[in-house]
């Protein structure tokens, strides 16, 4: 195994992944080269990297939506060889079911595990509680903010019951005001579960303020440029007193110039 080391406290491993996109009129795409790095149980681990630099890419790998042409993934201390019910996904795009009130989307993949209606009932109550939308459990999405919408993609998700949650800009498509609820809501959730969370996204602020770690990828061909570990214990992080503290901000900047200096 080369550059990541497994052991009994390790979640996922990335094992010197190579993956590039090929078709028959193109020129491959190299997406991802030697990323070898290792996420231990329980971890957040934020990922950030200019654009293009294959950070989706490698949320599919992990997902089992795509398969390396070198390397591995190891989930739980087996090969990812398809997208499985360990691992939950969160995408931008959410992906809710239009014609699902909040309730029936939240209890959609318990449906599919065939889990009865009363347990159903029990765990979608307590997800819907955790995401704070008591009250509109039999609303549609169409009836929901874009914030909602997103806490339920997340219960929907967490209802399942995934030791690792996969998140791929989970809230880059939200007003400022309402992503930074939903960082509290999401550190809050992560310290309430413990589960072991990749977090894709474009903001050095949201990946200093939610992540364990910070893994900075480099242009394409995306490798792990470093990893940058945020010595604030999660229950710590307070959104506005983070503001004025004087180690979080040279962080922050520490971060911010290692992805600049990766920018074309
Ligand atoms: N289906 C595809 N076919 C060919 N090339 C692709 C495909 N999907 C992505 N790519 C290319 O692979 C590279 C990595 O893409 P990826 O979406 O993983 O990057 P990213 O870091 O998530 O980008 P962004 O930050 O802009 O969302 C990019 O250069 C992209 O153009």
């Amino acid at each position: 195994m080369r550059g990541a080391v497994s052991t009994a406290d390790t979640k996922i491993v990335a094992d010197g992944l190579h993956f590039a996109y090929r078709s028959q009129e193109r020129e491959p795409v190299v997406a991802l080269t030697d990323v070898s790095f290792e996420v231990r149980a329980g971890e957040l681990l934020c990922v950030v990297g200019p654009s293009g630099c294959g950070k989706s890419s490698l949320i599919s790998l992990i997902a089992g939506l795509a398969r390396p042409q070198q390397g591995r993934v190891l989930v739980n201390g087996r090969t990812v060889r398809g997208p499985g019910a360990d691992r939950g996904v969160v995408f931008q795009e959410l992906g809710l079911m239009p014609w699902r009130t909040v309730n029936g989307n939240i209890g959609q993949g318990l449906e599919i595990a065939r889990v009865p209606r009363a347990r159903r009932d029990e765990v979608v109550a307590r997800f819907v509680a955790m995401i704070g939308l008591g009250g509109f459990e039999e609303r549609y999405p169409h009836e929901l903010s874009g914030g909602m919408k997103q806490r339920v993609a997340l219960a929907r998700t967490l209802a399942a019951d995934p030791t690792v949650m996969l998140m791929d800009e989970p809230f880059a498509a939200v007003d400022a005001q309402t992503r930074v609820t939903l960082q509290k809501d999401l550190l809050r959730i992560s310290m309430q579960t413990g589960k072991t969370i990749v977090l894709v996204t474009h903001s050095v602020e949201e990946a200093a303020f939610l992540g364990d770690r910070v893994m900075v990828m480099t242009r394409r061909p995306g490798r792990v440029k470093e990893i940058i570990d945020v010595p604030i214990p999660r229950e710590e992080r307070d959104y506005d007193a983070l503001a004025h503290d004087e180690p979080f901000n040279a962080l922050r900047v520490e971060i911010t110039n290692s992805v600049r200096a990766e920018l074309w």
